[in-house]
């Protein structure tokens, strides 16, 4: 139990901890009710031994001071955080089919209109980021989570940024998201902006819709392949969402699809049913 006075925005009190729902990159996130009012939330307990080790504890602050100002419905609520002695702890929105890639593994690929689907999620909710000059950056399966109602809920802003930005810290995750501007060795002055996402957004749809990513390799291979911008798109995917693909998979950050214009496009547009436009297709 986690014995502690918490967060006041919502005058919490204490938790019952349930079961272990897995591990972040620097802690354990457990299944867990608020007591008094009863809503169920997800609890990541972070030690801070472990951050000071890591030497993450600002990518932490920028995390939960980014996070806890985000209210959109395919972005991941921070409902506050709290800390004591040894521990942090972020109190977030419970995701109640877990976790995206572990669905993207089990059915190898998605259908059209399911990939269609969270692409219009995807791009609504980079939309209101973007608004608020916040890139995220390490968008990937593994970052995004699948809610109660099977929405997509963009989590895990330990790598988001106030636009424009240069990067510090040196990235530990796969290659396979990142853009040509983020690997080329940096020229002076070579910053990037909100591009990159919309980069990471086609990689992520070719891979709903392929199974895998597209410049997967040996690191030294997808390097030059991100480069280039070298991949080919299998034939069993539809002209339209291959077009949508092409038009975000640009080497040239500034030639790359607006996100009005992949929520405009008519592969998004064909799937996105009238009928679901609220909870699905919004136009936030
Ligand atoms: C994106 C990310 O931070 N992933 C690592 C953490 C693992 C569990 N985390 C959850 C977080 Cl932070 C929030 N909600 C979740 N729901 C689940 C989950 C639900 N089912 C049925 N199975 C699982 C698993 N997990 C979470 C996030």
């Amino acid at each position: 139990l986690i014995e502690q006075p918490v967060a006041k925005t919502f005058h919490l009190g204490m938790f019952d901890i349930g079961k272990p729902l897995g591990k972040g990159k620097f802690g354990r996130v457990y299944l867990a009710r608020e007591r008094e009012q009863g809503f169920v939330c997800a609890l990541k307990v972070l030690y801070k031994k472990e951050l000071l080790q890591g030497r993450v504890e600002k990518q932490l602050r920028r995390e939960t001071e980014i996070q806890s100002n985000l209210r959109h419905p395919n972005i991941l609520n921070l409902y506050g955080y709290f800390h004591d002695s040894k521990r942090v702890v972020l109190i977030l929105e419970y995701a109640g089919q877990g976790e995206l890639y572990r669905h993207l593994r089990k059915e190898n690929r998605f259908s059209e209109s399911k990939a269609a689907k969270y692409t219009a999620q995807m791009a609504s909710a980079l939309r209101y980021l973007h608004r608020k000059h916040v890139i995220h950056r390490d968008i990937k399966p593994e970052n995004i989570l699948v809610g109660t109602y099977g929405n997509i809920k963009l989590s895990d802003f330990g790598w988001s940024v106030h636009a424009p930005s240069q990067r510090r810290t040196t990235y530990c995750g796969t290659l396979d998201y990142l853009p040509p501007e983020m690997i080329v060795p940096r020229t002076p002055g070579n910053s990037y902006d909100e591009k990159v996402d919309l980069w990471a957004l086609g990689v992520l749809i070719y891979e709903f819709l392929v199974g895998e990513a597209p410049f997967e390799d040996t690191p030294v291979a997808t390097t030059r392949r991100i480069a280039r911008g070298d991949m080919n798109i299998p034939s069993f995917v539809s002209a339209e969402a291959a077009d949508l693909i092409k038009k975000l998979l640009v080497v040239d950050p500034q030639k790359r699809l607006s996100l009005d214009e992949v929520e405009q496009h008519p592969w998004v547009v064909k799937h996105c049913r009238k009928s679901e436009i609220i909870s699905t297709c919004k136009k936030s």
